[in-house]
C-alpha cells in the first residue's frame, strides 16, 4: 500500500513530499486508513475537528527541517520580538505573525502579517493548511491584570482560544508552545524558591487560565502524543514594545517615566519581591525549549528564571545610571495578585535538563533599558 501511496503522493505533491508520505504512512497506516475510511463515508466532513484523534495532515517534519512557524497574539509584548529572531533563524516567510490588531507599518513590510481571531477554528485550520504550519506559538491572552477586569473576555480568550489551538495541534500534528507564567501559582504555593512541582492554587482567572493550559497540554502530550512545550515565565521586561495590562509592568513602565519625567508612581510596595526577566533572555529560552529534543524533555512545562527584585531594589540599581528621580509608592489591586506570586523561581529542572542559563542580571538590564530608552525619548 505505501507504494501506491507514495505514487499517487509523488502525483499529486512531487518527489520530495512523497517520500515523507510514504515514510509517514509506513508507521501510521491506522490512522491513514481511518481517515480515508471516513472521508469515503463522509466526503463533505473533512474538517478536521471530525476525525477526532487523528491527524489530517500526512507530511511529517523532520528534525532540522526549517519550520513555519505561526505565531498568535503577535503583536504584543513578547511576539513582535520573537518573530523578529525567528524570521533572522528560518527565513522571513516562514513565520506568519497573526492577531486581531491592525498591524503597524514596519511590521506589514517586515514579513507575512495576517488576521487570525484566536476563537474562529475554522479560520485557523485555514490559516495551518494554506501557510504548511509546522510549529504554533500561541500568545494570544489576556494578562493578570487586565484579566480581573473583564473575567468572561479572559475566560474566552485565555481558555476557549487554548481549547482551539490544542485541537489544531492534535490534528495536524504541530509542535505547539504555550507561555505559562509566574501567575499560575497561588498564596498557597512555596513561594521562595517556586519548584515546577507544588500546590498550585491561583488568585486570578489569568493563573486559573494558565494552570488550565499546562494540564491540558500534559494530558494532550500523554493522550495523543502531542508535542506540547510550555515555559512559565517571570515579568517580561522590554523596551521595544510595552506590556500588555500584568502585575509586573511597573518594572517596564519605571524606566519610561524615569527617562520622559524623571518620575515614577509604583503601585506596589517597596518590598514586593517577584521574579523577573529581560526579553532576550525569555526569548532564548522559548527558542531553545522548542529546538531540544523531545527525548530531553523530561518535564512538559518549566519554570524558567532570571533574576528577582522588589521595586525598591530596582529603583537602587536604576539610580547608579540616573541617580535623580523620584518614587512614589501607592499599591493598588495588583499589590493583592503580586502578594500570591512566587517571590523566587527555582528553575534548576530546566537547567539541567536541557541547559537553560540566563544572561541579564538586574544592573545588566538597567544598562540596556535605559540605552533603548535614552534613545527612543532624546532629550529636549
Ligand atoms: N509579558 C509577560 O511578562 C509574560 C507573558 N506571558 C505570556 O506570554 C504570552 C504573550 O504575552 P504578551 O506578549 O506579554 O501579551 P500581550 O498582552 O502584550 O499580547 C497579547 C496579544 O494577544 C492578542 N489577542 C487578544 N485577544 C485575541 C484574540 N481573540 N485572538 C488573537 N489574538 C488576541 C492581543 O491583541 C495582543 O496583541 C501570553 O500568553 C502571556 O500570558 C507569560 C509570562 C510573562
Ligand atoms: C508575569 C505575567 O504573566 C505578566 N507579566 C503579568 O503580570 O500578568
Amino acid at each position: 500500500m505505501s507504494a501506491v501511496c507514495h505514487n499517487l503522493s509523488q502525483f499529486y505533491y512531487g518527489p520530495r513530499v512523497s517520500m515523507k508520505i510514504s515514510r509517514h504512512l509506513k508507521e501510521n497506516v491506522w490512522t491513514w486508513k481511518s481517515g480515508m475510511a471516513a472521508q469515503c463515508f463522509f466526503p463533505r466532513m473533512v474538517g478536521a475537528r471530525f476525525f477526532n484523534g487523528m491527524t489530517t495532515d500526512p507530511v511529517v517534519r523532520e528534525e532540522g527541517d526549517t519550520p513555519r512557524v505561526l505565531i498568535t497574539g503577535s503583536l504584543g509584548q513578547l511576539g513582535t520580538g520573537l518573530a523578529k529572531i525567528l524570521r533572522t533563524k528560518y527565513g522571513r516567510d516562514n513565520i506568519i505573525m497573526s492577531d486581531i490588531i491592525k498591524a503597524p507599518k514596519q511590521i506589514v513590510e517586515s514579513g507575512p502579517y495576517i488576521y487570525a481571531d484566536i476563537l474562529d477554528f475554522k479560520n485557523l485550520q485555514e490559516i495551518i493548511v494554506t501557510h504548511h504550519i509546522d510549529w504554533l506559538i500561541h500568545f494570544s491572552a489576556l494578562l493578570s491584570a487586565i484579566g480581573e477586569h473583564n473575567v468572561p473576555l479572559a475566560m474566552r480568550v485565555n481558555i476557549e482560544g487554548l481549547h482551539n489551538v490544542m485541537e489544531l495541534a492534535k490534528q495536524y500534528r504541530l509542535r505547539i508552545f504555550v507561555p505559562s507564567t509566574i501567575g499560575a501559582f497561588g498564596p498557597d504555593s512555596p513561594r521562595n524558591p517556586t519548584p515546577d512541582l507544588c500546590v498550585q492554587r491561583p488568585r486570578t482567572i489569568y493563573g486559573v487560565s494558565k494552570v488550565h493550559g499546562e494540564l491540558l497540554g500534559e494530558y494532550y502530550q500523554h493522550k495523543f502524543g502531542v508535542d506540547f512545550r510550555c515555559l512559565r515565565f517571570p515579568g517580561v521586561i522590554s523596551a521595544d514594545t510595552h506590556p500588555g495590562g500584568g502585575t509586573t509592568d511597573y518594572a517596564v513602565q519605571i524606566f519610561h517615566d524615569v527617562i520622559k519625567q524623571g518620575k515614577f508612581q509604583c503601585y506596589l510596595r517597596p518590598n514586593t519581591r517577584l521574579p523577573m526577566m529581560y526579553i532576550d533572555d525569555c526569548l532564548r529560552s522559548l527558542i531553545e525549549v522548542m529546538e531540544v529534543p523531545e527525548e530531553k524533555l523530561k518535564l512538559r512545562t518549566y519554570n524558567v528564571a532570571a533574576i528577582s527584585f522588589t521595586p525598591e531594589e530596582l529603583v537602587q540599581a536604576l539610580k547608579k545610571l540616573i541617580p535623580e528621580f523620584h518614587v512614589s509608592y501607592h499599591p493598588d489591586s495588583r499589590q493583592d495578585i503580586a502578594d500570591s506570586w512566587p517571590e523566587v523561581f527555582d528553575d534548576s529542572n530546566a537547567r539541567n535538563d536541557w541547559g537553560w542559563k540566563p544572561e541579564y542580571d538586574i544592573d545588566r538590564l538597567c544598562e540596556v533599558m535605559v540605552d533603548k530608552l535614552q534613545a527612543k525619548y532624546p532629550k529636549k
